[in-house]
């Protein structure tokens, strides 16, 4: 159950509800006028009646030199002798982060830190102090607004982002998070028999979507810690490029790439029904081919350099329009849009298992 205890922003109070819902969690609020550590006593009372075994107080944040607030969180702890007590502070304030954790810890005696903001700091070099300074560990971290982006915190790991070595074993946490083991069996047995389609294709397109924004992945991917909002928005788009296309196939066509490689009127109609260029999904299909191709080789399966069955239309598809001759529609097409081969290479390196 969470605990509204902010009694002076009204806000904070709406804010907890509105958290409460999402995440299917009781809120329990006396309004503004009640004191927070009455509130906290009563909410503890409500918990025992409903049989809920674990409550987190809301308190409001605080100076370290307003004695009347500090006053107050003495109160609450007195009152309910909490397991935990953690100080939330910002990794934006840099090392000040660790000296407010002392601080507390001093004052009121804290369990640990929660520390928030980590996207916005470049490198994380706060959360390597605060235990060093304060003698109290960080127990939490926050990457982003949401709430999958709170996170456990492993020192390790921050120091290796710190490091400029990417944290690879939170991505990998990550990703088997949200892709179903069978999934992933699945997927697997499809790579040996080479048989990956564009139904597996989507599927990791949009498993590389719900992992949270494409920032959060991109910074745990060593040496690419440095991404501009722009680059992420863009990276976005070029997901819900993919994704429309694929939306525009039959279930056939899905499952047998090889009929949109064999057949250009399936192509137009792929293209016009997703509001593309043939140009654009003859890269697609071809790109789930190279896919295909280099799974196997990854798979140390390469026998040699066969050719791929049907794809010599889609290959006379994709050289004629290199070879139109100049002014033509195709041509000037070409020349005024992005390079659409480079983006969708960049779709399918995110979205490799
Ligand atoms: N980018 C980013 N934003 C965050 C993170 N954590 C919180 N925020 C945002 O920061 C703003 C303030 O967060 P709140 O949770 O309202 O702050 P608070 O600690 O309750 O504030 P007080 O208790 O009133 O001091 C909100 O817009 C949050 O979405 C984080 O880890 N990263």
């Amino acid at each position: 159950m969470l605990v509204a205890a902010d009694v002076y922003r009204p806000a904070a109070i709406d804010q907890l509800t509105v958290l409460g819902e999402q995440v299917g969690v009781p809120v329990y609020s006396e309004g503004t006028t009640a004191k927070p550590a009455e509130i906290t006593k009563n909410a503890v009372e409500e918990a025992k009646r409903n049989n809920i075994d674990a409550i987190v107080v809301d308190t409001a944040g605080r100076l370290q030199i307003d004695k009347t607030m500090m006053v107050e969180l003495k109160e609450v702890k007195k009152a309910v002798n909490p397991t935990e007590i953690l100080l939330v502070v910002d990794a934006m304030t840099g090392q000040e982060a660790a000296a407010l954790v002392t601080t507390f810890n001093i004052e009121i005696g804290i369990s640990g830190a929660i520390l928030t903001k980590l996207d916005g700091d470049s490198r994380g070099g706060a959360a390597l102090s605060v235990k060093e300074v304060s003698g109290k560990p960080i127990k939490f971290v926050g990457r982003g607004e949401r709430m999958e982006d709170l996170e456990l915190f492993y020192p390790d790991r921050m120091a290796q982002r710190v490091l400029g070595m990417g944290d690879v074993l939170s991505f990998v946490e990550k990703a088997q998070e949200v892709v179903r083991q069978e999934d992933t069996m699945e997927l697997q047995k499809k790579i040996m028999s080479v048989k990956f389609d564009f139904n597996d294709f989507l599927k990791q397109t949009q498993n590389v979507a719900k992992m949270g924004s494409m920032s959060r992945i991109i910074g745990m991917i060593p040496g690419m810690n440095k991404v501009t909002p722009a680059q992420i928005r863009e990276a976005e788009k070029r997901l819900a490029f993919v994704e429309s296309m694929i939306n525009a196939m039959t279930a056939e066509e899905r499952e047998k790439p090889e009929l949109l490689a064999e057949s250009r009127e399936r192509r137009i109609r792929v293209a016009e029904e997703s509001d593309k260029t043939e140009q654009e999904v003859s890269q697609l299909v071809a790109q789930l081919f190279q896919m295909r191709a280099q799974m196997k080789k990854l798979m140390g399966m390469m026998q040699g350099q066969e050719a791929i069955a049907g794809m010599g239309d889609l290959m006379d598809s994709l050289n004629a329009d290199e070879k139109a001759p100049p002014g033509t529609a195709r041509r000037r097409r070409r020349r005024s849009e992005p390079p659409r081969q480079r983006e969708l290479d960049a779709v399918g390196g995110a979205s490799r298992p």
